[in-house]
């Protein structure tokens, strides 16, 4: 056989490589990518820009107001990562490509918590999952079920309200108040209890109580987690998050499984007969659908209730301590409000949710303070399940979507003076909060759209009704309106307020066994 010369080898590999390098070319410029900022580095790509950024979602507002791209590309370490920053970019992610984006990316914390990347709608080739999926949209998150706990809520709303009545005279943290309201609806919803009275042994660890739990869950959410940039770092866990989540998972997984097997127990000596099954009773009568083969396991249940309990507590919590402060920044604003409630309710009665369709004012203030202060301002990440088009622009699969609905709130092209706080924009227009308006989407859109958005909306409403109806309002410490950011978007001071009542207080007191004060 006859043996090249070393020449032509070297020929040979050079002609390789140029031919690999314009086919790769070609490929590269046929597919379209999205424009990419300046400034990315090898490596960590665009990650240095996002991670020193106090606000990473006004820092991408701004990033795609300067290069006039509503769909902007970046690399943040090995994420590749798309951010939509218009209406119409979000309806192209959220509406037309909604099944492909029904992805989450595989975050660590998630992950350790749950034993699950994703909760709730991922995994659709697992039964127990598709079985969740039918559960959520057709038991619990259902107009039937929100009409039951009515209610309970309202006794919630009173026993709200006799807590800060308690407190007359002296500063109130508005925040605290509001996370107990919603805590004790959630639980109630979730368990047929109030926070304060269940009864779990683990629960009486103050480390172990529910609203604490959640709120060092929230602070994990928060985080910059290298690992989840760079995957090759995951067994390393080097800023420690990862043996951190661990650890709440143990201390977080008694508490409920506690809650779980009480009940369960309680099922089988038909202990337990209330009236209105709660979201435990429904998911423990899943999982006895066949015979000894349980459809949902007790893990999958503890999932979803710290999803429940992480998506709703401190997300309405902070939305009515946003709406409350833009009313007393804007004391015009809330004459207006006080003077709708005066002349639909009067003050003979407190506002109940059957009035909340008759104030018109009511509902515009809070779509105003979702445009304005959007809890979850770039929504919780997508990811691409394949690869798509959004805009005439190739995505390539597992791209990571970030939806900026602050940025969209407050974009001059789509809101007329978008900064003021003008609750009349929304009078006689017909957007809403319901995912089907690309310019307003506090709860996303589509598939993955929050699954609560009823009750969250109601339980803001209603607490803003009361709290403007029942009491006059003083800031009690200079009111702080900018803003801090984790994945929850709160004012970087909690409001402190003082109250002095505007209603008789007998009105208050009407149902004696709800009237707690706060809990925990
Ligand atoms: C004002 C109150 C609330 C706001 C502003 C809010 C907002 C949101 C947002 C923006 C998302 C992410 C949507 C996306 O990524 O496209 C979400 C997801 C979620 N929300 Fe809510 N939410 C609220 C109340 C609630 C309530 C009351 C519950 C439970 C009863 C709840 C349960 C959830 C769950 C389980 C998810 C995850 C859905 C999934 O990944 O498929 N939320 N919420």
């Amino acid at each position: 056989m006859e043996v090249l010369d070393p020449a032509t080898i070297a020929v040979s590999i050079i002609a390789l490589l140029i031919l690999l390098f314009c086919i790769t070319l070609a490929r590269s410029s046929r597919a379209r990518l999205p424009p990419s900022p300046p400034g990315r580095l090898p490596i960590i790509g665009h990650l240095h820009l996002i991670v020193g950024a106090k606000l990473p979602h006004l820092f991408l507002y701004n990033l795609s107001r300067k290069h006039s791209c509503p769909l902007l590309r970046l690399q943040l370490g090995q994420q590749s990562v798309i951010v939509a920053s218009t209406p119409a970019a979000a309806r192209h992610i959220l509406q037309t490509n909604d099944l492909i984006f029904a992805a989450r990316p595989p975050l660590s914390v998630p992950r350790h918590l749950h034993g699950c990347a994703d909760i709730l709608f991922a995994c659709p080739s697992d039964p127990h999952w598709k079985l969740l999926r039918q559960l959520c949209s057709s038991q619990l998150f259902i107009k039937k079920r929100l009409e039951a706990f009515r209610p309970m809520r309202a006794q919630e709303v009173r026993s709200f309200l006799c807590s800060i009545l308690a407190s007359v005279g002296t500063p109130i943290t508005m925040r605290s108040h509001a996370q107990t309201l919603s805590g004790n609806i959630m639980c109630r919803m979730a368990f047929g209890k109030r926070l304060s009275d269940l009864a779990v042994t683990a629960q009486a660890r103050p480390s172990h109580r529910i609203l604490d739990l959640m709120a060092e869950m929230n602070n994990l959410f928060m985080v910059f987690n290298l690992s989840d940039h760079f995957r090759f770092l995951q067994k390393l866990d080097l800023q420690g998050f990862d043996r951190q989540t661990r650890a709440l998972a143990k201390r977080f997984d008694p508490v409920l499984q506690e809650i779980i097997e009480t009940r369960y127990h309680e099922r089988r000596s038909h202990i337990h007969t209330e009236m209105t099954p709660d979201f435990l009773d429904l998911l423990l009568q899943s999982t006895s659908l066949q015979e000894g083969t349980p459809q949902l396991s007790y893990q999958n249940i503890k999932a979803v209730f710290m999803n429940i309990f992480g998506g709703g507590i401190d997300t309405a919590a902070l939305t009515i301590e946003w709406a409350l402060g833009e009313l007393l920044a804007n004391p015009a604003k809330m004459m207006k409000l006080q003077l709708e409630l005066g002349q639909v309710v009067g003050m003979a009665r407190l506002v109940e949710e059957s009035d909340l369709s008759s104030l018109p004012y009511l509902q515009a203030v809070v779509k105003e303070t979702m445009r304005l202060h959007p809890v979850v301002p770039l929504l919780v990440p997508h990811a691409a399940s394949k690869a798509c088009e959004v805009m005439g622009y190739q995505i390539p699969a597992d791209t990571v979507a970030y939806i900026n609905v602050w940025g969209i709130g407050r974009d001059p092209d789509t809101w007329e003076s978008p900064l003021e706080f003008c609750p009349e924009r929304f009078l006689g227009k017909e957007i809403d909060v319901n995912g089907k308006h690309f310019e307003l989407l506090p709860f996303g859109s589509g598939r993955r759209g929050c699954p609560g958005w009823m009750l969250g909306l109601v339980m803001v409403q209603i607490a803003v009704a009361s709290l403007v109806q029942a009491f006059e309002w003083r800031i009690a410490k200079e009111l702080d309106m900018t803003a801090s950011y984790g994945l929850l978007f709160t004012s970087s001071n909690p409001l402190i307020v003082q109250a002095s009542p505007k209603l008789p207080v007998h009105l208050f007191q009407a149902n004696k066994e709800t009237v707690a004060g706060v809990d925990q």
